[in-house]
This record gives C-alpha cells, structure tokens and sequence, in this order.
C-alpha cells in the first residue's frame, strides 16, 4: 500500500511538519504512514484557529443552525462509512465487524445524539421577591466555553473521540483535538468530512503527536484552551490535571479501570458467558470497561471457568478483515510486551493458567503482528499484580466467592471505580449489590450497554466529572445567571 501522510487539520487545511514518525498495522506491522509529530508552533496555529472561530460565522450561528450542520456531519460520517472502516482497521487491527456495528456508527451517532440534546435542555428559571413587591426573574442561559482540548486514546479512536468532539461543537465551542500517536487516521478523516458538510474553518481542529514534550503537553498547557476533556491513563490524567492548574482550567476524565465482574450462581449461565467473554476479550481486552477480575458464586465456579475457557478457545485470531476472525491483535508492539509481563507475572506469583499464557502461532505476514493469546488464570490471591493492576489485554482472573458482602469487598478493594457487570436472576439482589459497588456504570445481565443520554464517568482514580446526554452540556458550558428586577 502506499504510506498515508497524516497531516494536521489546522483551521479547515491540511498542514505538515517537518517531523514525521511511523504509523504501523497492528495486525501484521506493515507501514501504514507517516504520522506529522506537531508541537507548540501547530498547538498556537490550532488554538489560533479554534478562537477565531468563535468570533467567526460558527459563533453567530443560531442552535437550530449549528445542530443541523451537526447532523449533516454525522450523515457524511455514513456516507463515508468504508472509509472509516478501513482507516479505523488500518489503526487498530480489529475485526471489521466491530467496526461496522459499534465503532463507526456511534461516531456519526455521536453527533446526532448531542445535537438533538442541545437543542431540546431547557433552562432554569427562578422567581424572587423583592422588597418593593415588584419580585425579580432570574434566567439561565448556556454559553459555550471557548477552545476545547479532546486528548484521546487508541483503544477505540473514532468512537472516544467524537464522544467529546459532538457534545464540545453542538455546545458551539471550538476543538483541537490530539489523537493517541497510535491512531491518526479517523481523526485525520474527519477533516475531510467537515469540509465536506462546510463547517466553517477553525471549528474542528487536529494536531497529530505524543504526549510529554509534544503536541499532548503544549495543548494541555496552552492558555488558550478554555477547558480539557481527557480518555486515557490515569497516570497521564495527573500530569494533565496538574497542566490544567496553570489557568485553573476545568478538566473531564475518563481514565483507568480494575472492573470487577461478579457472577452469582443463579444466573443465566450462557448469557453470563457471553457478557463476560465480550467483557474480558472485545477489543483484544482493550476496553476500559472491561473486565479483568470475575468473581463467582462457589457452587457455579468450576463450571463458570470450564465455560471461559471454551469462550475464549474459540476465539480465533485473524486478520481484520476476514469473517472468521474473533479477535485482533494489541495496538503495538510495546503493549504487547506489557501484556505479556503481566503473563509472566501471572505464572510467577503461582496462577494456574486455565488456558492461554502465551502468543499464538499466525501464519504469513501476521506471525510479524502483536497478538496475544486470550488468557485465563484463577488461583491467585486478591494481592496478585495482575488481579490488582489494570493490564488492558485479553485476560481475566477468576476466583470463587460466598457471600454478597465478601464480593462487594473485593469488587470495591481497588483504587479504581469505572464499571462493574452483575449477573443474576435474583432482582432484590442485584439492585442491591449494584447500589454497593462504588464505580460510575453498572450494568445487570448485560455489558456495555450504551444509552447516550445516560451519565458516562468513574468513581475515585477512574475520573472526574460524568459526561452523555445533559451532563455532557454541563462541562462543555459555562452557565450565566441573569437577573432581572420586574
Ligand atoms: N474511562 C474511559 O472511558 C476510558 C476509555 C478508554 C480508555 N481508557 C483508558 O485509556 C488507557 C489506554 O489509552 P492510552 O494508552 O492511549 O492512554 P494514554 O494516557 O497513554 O494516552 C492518551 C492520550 O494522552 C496523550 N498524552 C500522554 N501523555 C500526555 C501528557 N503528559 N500531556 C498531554 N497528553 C498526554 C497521549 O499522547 C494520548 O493522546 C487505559 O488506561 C484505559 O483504561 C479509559
Ligand atoms: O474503551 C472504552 C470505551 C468507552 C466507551 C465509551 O466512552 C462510550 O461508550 O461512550
């Protein structure tokens, strides 16, 4: 193939840098392209650009306006479907199934959901007395907050991305957006389909490079930006909150997580099964809400992990585009390498190794890519690295439990608080256990189950801030109380 040039989309153009690095295919390490490494001159250019804009037509649109243009985005997005399937393949290695059932139609998703929100939030209004009888209205009215910063992650590139880029626009802010250096394409793309639908230059804005020392630290410290919305490491969070100091700058985060499944004896085995298996191998386990510690009642749990094991044997690792293929590869080699440290840790802190532990053979051009075997240990104690720390691979640790209080200790005994899946028949019980689990999304016989409308965030080192639906507008505008005395 030959390489892409992935430029960065400054005020509707786009634009080079003297610095490239290489863009390579997870699934077999072919040379995708050449990735443009901005730094602060592109950051000025595009927080330039996005301020601008707002003094531009984008600023004078009315809502009605604004959120058309939005849907028209997101119709080009569809329109333009194979092309982000294949630029979201390109970027990340995994099946194309997945990309046309989840990934790419909740980008274009993502702008419709937050357009129509916007437009339909109503405001708060109060009335007041005043001593001369005449009272006083008071009215509040939402204002966009200016340049948004939308740091971003490669785990799912489009979909995390637009999850901030269509609220932060049908808001009537601006964006810059820095992409994960793993993932350039979609975002480079997207580019193209604003042009296409004549959102107007400086709106949505692109600046492709790493994170210290790079276009990452000079957006994040750039005193144009009015706030920061952050998907990623917690690790990087905390270098981000402390640039968001300089400022004081509001920031939003969806960070790491530890997610604890828990599997009570009188579910639906075969649904569980499926639940989990998506939980713990989608995306080649790359999924923040996934889950990495499954907990189950003692008198199913030896049946639980002979069915894991079948699940996760009967995934076959392929190349992206092949029908047959049921899991992709790690986004890089590096990752990979991680991955397999924690394998290594499993084995040495005594796991038994239920299934996997190792790298699958491939054949042809794929033995070059990151692939993993999708993995299954129990035996290890609530102590052991990889039941404690957040590995993002095709793994799981499962361990028995006997009582509902024991499981909502061990589910809660972790610095994280994502998301957790219960599985159960038992109504009361899941309701109850679900109010105890201190994470930001639960779900009941189900995973990842997504309504846009709903509150999306994590508790203690998993976030900050709760964004979807109205509480997306929450962060992406500034409220301003009026009062009028009558
Ligand atoms: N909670 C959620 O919704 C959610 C969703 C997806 C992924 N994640 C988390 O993301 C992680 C995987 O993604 P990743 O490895 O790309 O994360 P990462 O933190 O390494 O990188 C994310 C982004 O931050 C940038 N960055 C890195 N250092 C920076 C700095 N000092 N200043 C500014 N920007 C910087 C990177 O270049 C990249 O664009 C996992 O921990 C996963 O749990 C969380
Ligand atoms: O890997 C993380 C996936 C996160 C999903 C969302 O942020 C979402 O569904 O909005």
């Amino acid at each position: 193939m030959e390489p892409t040039q992935f430029k960065h989309f400054i005020n509707g153009e786009f634009v080079g840098s003297a610095k490239t690095f290489e863009k390579r295919r997870p699934s077999d390490n072919a040379l995708v392209g050449y990735i443009h490494e901005g730094g602060q001159a592109e950051v000025d250019a595009a927080v330039a650009a996005g301020r601008a804009a707002m003094k531009g037509p984008w600023g004078k649109m009315t809502v009605e306006q604004r959120t058309e243009l939005l849907h028209k985005v997101a119709d080009e997005i569809t329109r333009r479907f194979a092309d982000f399937v294949q630029a979201e393949m390109n970027d990340t290695g995994q099946p194309k199934s997945m990309m046309e059932h989840a990934m790419i139609p909740r980008g274009a998703a993502n702008f419709k959901i937050f357009a129509d929100v916007v437009k339909n939030v109503p405001t708060e209004s109060f009335m007041m007395p005043t001593p001369d009888g005449a009272g006083a209205l008071n009215y509040a009215i939402r204002v966009p907050k200016g340049v948004i910063a939308v740091v971003c992650p490669w785990n799912a590139p489009l979909l995390l991305m637009t999850w901030k880029v269509g609220p932060a626009l049908a808001c009537g802010n601006t964006v810059v957006v820095k992409p994960s250096e793993e993932t350039p394409a979609s975002a480079t793309l997207l580019g193209e389909v604003m042009n296409a639908v004549g959102v107007p230059k400086g709106v949505y804005n692109v600046v492709h490079g790493f994170g210290p020392n790079s276009a990452g630290e000079a957006l994040t410290k750039h005193k144009g930006v009015a706030a920061i919305t952050f998907t990623g490491e917690t690790r990087t969070g905390t270098a981000i909150m402390k640039a968001a100091a300089d400022g004081v700058r509001n920031v939003s985060f969806e960070m790491g997580g530890k997610n604890a499944g828990i599997v009570f004896a009188d579910c639906d085995l075969d649904a569980a099964i499926e639940g989990i298996g998506r939980a713990a191998f989608l995306n080649c386990g790359q999924i923040c809400l996934g889950t990495e510690r499954v907990y189950v009642e003692r008198p199913l749990f030896d049946k639980f992990v002979a069915a894991m094991k079948a699940k996760a044997e009967s995934l076959k690792p392929g190349a992206p585009e092949e029908k047959t293929t049921g899991l992709g590869p790690l986004i890089s080699d590096e990752h990979k390498r991680k991955v397999l440290g924690y394998y290594d840790k499993a084995k040495a802190e005594g796991a038994t190794i239920v299934t996997g532990g190792g790298v699958p053979q491939m054949a042809g051009e794929l033995a070059n890519g990151n692939w993993v075997q999708p993995t299954v240990w129990t035996g290890l104690p609530e102590t052991a690295s990889v039941v404690r720390e957040e590995i993002f691979g095709p793994c799981c640790h499962i361990s028995p439990f006997d009582t509902e209080d024991e499981v909502i200790d061990k589910a809660n005994a972790t610095e994280y608080g994502l998301s957790t899946t219960i599985w159960t028949t038992n109504l009361a019980r899941a309701h109850r256990v679900a109010a105890k689990v201190d994470v930001g999304i639960t779900w009941i016989n189900s995973w990842f189950l997504r309504d846009l409308r709903t509150p999306f965030g994590g508790s203690k080192q998993s976030g900050i801030g709760r964004e979807g639906g109205v509480h997306s507008l929450e962060f992406y505008t500034e409220m301003r109380n009026i009062c009028v005395k009558l």
